[in-house]
């Protein structure tokens, strides 16, 4: 175990290897060896394709690009809510390519499930063997498996095939209460795939049925049956509370081996839940073929599922109580949203302060003048001590001087204020309140940026349907208290990593833009600053110098890059 837990945390990211596929390296260097030979192919770019991000392809020594890949070994949902239909969608979200074994068809709909009907198994091997013996597969996920002899071929193949991580959702009653797979699949399920798992991921029910019956109506319950779970085998275990009994928060339960981990989102209130289990699994199968670690990968899916249901929360598909939920929303707000924002409007973003603006006898409306005559090219009102009707009015005096300008006007962290005032959008910190949130607020038209450290919280913003992300602080800055600094090295993390374009934040003036601007990352489109304008006694002259420099640092990388 020690030689295991050293080679996960030093070599590899991903999960490794099933515990039945080859046990006889499980005690040995044997492991290690094996699999680090598999992935050593694309070691060198792992790195860069972590920086850039999830959906990054991995391209391998021969510049043939490889997509990550899920194979997803489940039955077909005709409603598409949840199984294969659900996996496809969710890996599609997740920028991830996905095959499909097909173990059964239902027919089935938001009402329940119809109709069952079984694929051969001599069937459900020969799609696998086409899959595996050709396709790169990286993680096999599981969903319903509706036979012990299906759950027997699943072991075989992947004795000969053998794939970086198995993600097990140990299927076996739908969200609307019908059997999926009977209790004669249990013994096949504990004895054979749970000990090949790297994680199963079992609703209340599922849990409960794989224990022998044991009740679990809280989450203290959850705790003990994700240890017990455990104990059959598996690598990590996720027990979902989707159907926890008078519960707010949507609460799961992950346990690794070692630590206990309760993981909270908001209970969305919706009837579209059809295909979360599913969903999620799929999720985390997609994160860890992008070679996300499974913690992270789990916390990911499950912000995925509660946005998407978040999103979908209105929609109406079908009669039935359990309606399917829509996936691919981050494609619908991004497509079929009017493009309002250009990303090169962040190259010189000035943001108000009023306690500066008192020190120096400004109103907020003539120090925005100022700024926008001397060449900001967006603005944002950031006005922590201010009564909110004073701030409504500042910012409509504001949008007024904006608008005659061309350039946009956001609202820092005050939806309400963006709203009411109809300023272009806002810009909220991590602390606020969530991006996926401010843009159903909002609506698809308005600018939504959020302030952001790391490469997941860029993520986050992305899958939430932000604009931009503001990444800082860049050098130690007094105008945010106990706010850490990540430095030049930290956001140029961030942008490699960031699927929207940056402004970086934090301690820039006229002597350091140059710097900062010269990282030389395509996706970091300027600087915001604060005192560098306003902490100082004219607001049109610093911001006209901050310019200068900073159009020369633009012109002295594109020549650089010619
Ligand atoms: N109303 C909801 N709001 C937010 N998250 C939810 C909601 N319902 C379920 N989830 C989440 O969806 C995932 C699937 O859980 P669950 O519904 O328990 O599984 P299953 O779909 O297999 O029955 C879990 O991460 C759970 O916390
Ligand atoms: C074919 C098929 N597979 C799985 C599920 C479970 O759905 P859920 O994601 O709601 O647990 C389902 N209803 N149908
Ligand atoms: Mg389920």
């Amino acid at each position: 175990m020690a030689n295991e837990a050293h080679f996960l945390s030093t070599s590899l990211p991903f999960l490794s290897f099933n515990k039945a596929v080859l046990p006889e390296f499980r005690q040995s260097k044997g492991l290690s060896f094996l699999v680090n030979s598999r992935i050593s192919r694309s070691k060198q770019t792992r790195a860069s394709m972590e920086m850039r991000g999830s959906g990054g392809p991995m391209t391998s020594d021969h510049s043939a690009v490889k997509i990550p890949h899920v194979l997803t070994v489940a039955g077909s949902d005709s409603g598409a809510g949840a199984g294969i239909q659900a996996d496809l969608k969710a890996c599609a979200a997740r920028g991830v390519y996905c095959s499909t074994v097909i173990t059964a068809v239902t027919a089935q709909n938001t009402v329940g499930v119809q109709g069952v009907n079984i694929v051969p198994e001599d069937f459900v091997a020969e799609q696998m063997k086409s899959v595996l013996s050709d396709m790169d597969v990286d993680v096999v996920k599981t969903g319903m498996l509706p036979s012990i002899g299906i759950v027997k071929i699943l072991h075989q193949q992947l004795q000969v095939y053998p794939v970086r991580a198995l993600v097990v959702d140990p299927v076996m009653v739908s969200t609307s209460g019908d059997v999926l797979a009977g209790p004669s699949i249990l013994a096949v399920f504990r004895e054979e795939l749970l000990p090949m798992a790297d994680i199963v991921t079992p609703n209340l029910k599922e849990a409960s049925a794989l224990l022998d019956g044991v009740k679990i109506n809280t989450v203290s319950d959850m705790h003990s049956a994700a240890k017990l779970l455990h104990d059959m085998g598996p690598r990590n275990v996720l027990v979902k509370g989707g159907h926890l009994p008078d519960s707010l928060d949507a609460v799961d339960v992950f346990f690794d081996g070692e630590h206990l981990y309760e993981l909270r989102s908001s209970r969305i209130k919706t009837r579209n839940t059809h295909g979360t289990g599913c969903t999620l699994a799929s999720c985390i199968a997609a994160e860890l073929a992008k070679g996300s670690s499974m913690l992270k990968a789990v916390k990911a899916s499950k912000f995925f599922v509660e946005t998407a249901l978040d999103y979908s929360k209105d929609i109406s598909i079908g009669k039935g109580p359990q309606g399917p939920f829509d996936h691919l929303m981050n494609l619908k707000h991004n497509s079929g949203r009017q493009v309002r924002f250009n990303p090169s409007d962040l190259f010189l973003y000035a943001v108000t302060d009023s306690r500066m603006n008192r020190k120096w006898g400004h109103s907020i409306s003539d120090a925005v003048k100022d700024a926008v005559q001397g060449g900001a090219t967006i603005v944002q009102l950031r006005e922590k001590d201010i009564e909110t009707g004073d701030f409504l009015e500042a910012a409509k005096s504001c949008l007024q001087i904006c608008r005659a300008n061309g350039i946009p006007l956001l609202i820092n962290d005050r939806i309400d204020v963006a709203l009411a005032s109809d300023a272009d959008g806002v810009h909220i910190g991590q602390s606020d309140m969530p991006a996926h949130v401010a843009r159903s607020l909002l609506g698809p038209e308005k600018i939504i940026g959020v302030s952001c450290k790391t490469p997941e919280q860029a993520e986050q913003a992305w899958l939430g349907g932000a604009d931009y992300i503001g990444s800082g602080g860049v050098y130690p800055t007094n105008t945010k208290e106990n706010n850490r600094t990540i430095g030049l090295d930290g956001l140029k993390t961030v942008c490699l990593a960031s699927k929207l374009p940056v402004v970086a934040i934090g301690g820039i003036n006229i002597s350091n833009a140059h710097a900062v601007m010269e990282i030389g990352v395509p996706n970091l489109k300027g600087v915001a600053v604060v005192s560098a304008l306003f902490d100082r006694e004219c607001v049109l002259t610093e911001t006209r110098k901050l310019h200068a420099v900073l159009t020369e640092a633009t012109a002295a990388a594109a020549a650089a890059a010619k």
